[in-house]
């Protein structure tokens, strides 16, 4: 049974147009201009109850509107949206108890307080039992590592500790469905890791279904089988993550330094000129032909120095875009 059915979901936004100046502020006082942004342009999806999927796309892709819609912070312009039979936006109290939404930019709990005191709020908010919250704290706490912080006052923990207490104040009331929006945001990699692990074991064990934005491609391909990409406020790919990982791992960025200026034309042998500013080009590089090409570069070329990078995920997305919309 899908635990997520979304058809048609859409959002605009309207606002004043804000003028810079003094006279424009004094004119826009008398005469103000409506905008309107279409954040999210009718998509529609299914989640099986249980699934991890990952919600990815560029900044201002749509992805955070999406989780407010369903999480009932914000009602839709139109569509429709059921997490496990509820409408979100009719903020129904049985629907409130079956999900949690953890804001890797937002805290839930309180910044002057040990974490405990927010743990029991939110026991009280959700009527979680004597029993209950015990066995939950203590075997959320000890898999997380954090049983010795949870009386230490919120603002003195490091970012990684507090979003591991985020993650238990969230999961007190055993929600069926968590949305985590950029649950690892400024973590290194190593508390990103055990986030991750953890998140992993979590789901596995209680079957929650869970829905991530992240612009991590780390979280994405450690949790989720099936990826959903938005762009500009629409579905671009719904899907394994395997063909966006073979869209970006085909090709390799090649920044070179050079000597002299060099003819971009001298540079096209050895892939596709993507840059070429004097004394600094970028070339996009076939990854099977990535040694070869090399080779023959600092044979031909005045080359100083090279590096060679991966393409990122954004643009990645963008080459998938490219295809699926001439497709
Ligand atoms: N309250 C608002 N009023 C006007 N425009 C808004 C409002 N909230 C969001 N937007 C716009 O809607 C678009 C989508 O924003 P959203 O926050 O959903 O993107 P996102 O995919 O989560 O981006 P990011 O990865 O940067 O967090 C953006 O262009 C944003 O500026």
């Amino acid at each position: 049974m899908p635990g997520i059915i979304v058809e048609g979901l859409s959002k605009s936004f309207q606002y004043y147009k804000k003028e810079v100046g003094l006279a424009s502020s004094l004119r826009n006082l008398f005469r103000r201009e409506m905008l309107t942004k279409e954040a999210v342009k009718g998509i529609s999806f299914e989640i099986p109850e249980g699934e991890i999927v990952g919600f990815l796309g560029p900044n201002g892709a749509g992805k955070t509107t999406t989780l407010k819609m369903l999480t009932g912070i914000l009602y839709p312009t139109s569509g429709s949206a059921s997490i496990l039979g509820h409408v979100p936006w009719e903020r129904r109290k049985a629907f409130k108890k079956q999900f949690a939404i953890v804001m890797g930019q937002k805290s839930q709990l309180w910044w002057d307080l040990p974490a405990n005191e927010s743990l029991h709020l939110n026991k009280h908010i959700y009527e979680v039992e004597d029993g209950q919250f015990r066995r939950t704290v203590d075997e959320l706490a000890e898999l997380l590592d954090v049983k010795e912080l949870l009386g230490v006052q919120v603002r003195r923990l490091s970012l990684g500790e507090r979003m591991k207490l985020e993650l238990i104040a969230s999961l007190l009331h055993q929600p069926r469905v968590l949305f985590l929006d950029e649950p690892t945001i400024g973590l290194d990699i190593l508390s990103q890791r055990r986030i991750r692990e953890f998140l992993k074991y979590y789901n596995q064990q209680q079957r929650t279904t869970i829905v991530l934005t992240s612009h991590y491609m780390n979280d994405i391909e450690d949790l989720c089988k099936r990826t959903i990409i938005v762009n500009s406020g629409r579905i671009v790919y719904d899907g394994s993550l395997a063909a966006v990982n073979r869209q970006l791992g085909q090709k390799k960025l090649m920044k070179i330094k050079l000597g002299e200026p060099v003819d971009p034309r001298r540079l096209e042998r050895f892939g596709r000129v993507r840059e070429c500013s004097g004394m600094e080009a970028v070339l996009e590089v076939d990854k099977s032909d990535l040694k070869e090409r090399s080779k023959e570069m600092l044979e031909h070329l005045p080359v100083l120095d090279f590096t060679i990078e991966e393409i990122s995920i954004e643009e990645g997305i963008a080459l998938l875009y490219a295809k699926e919309a001439a497709s």
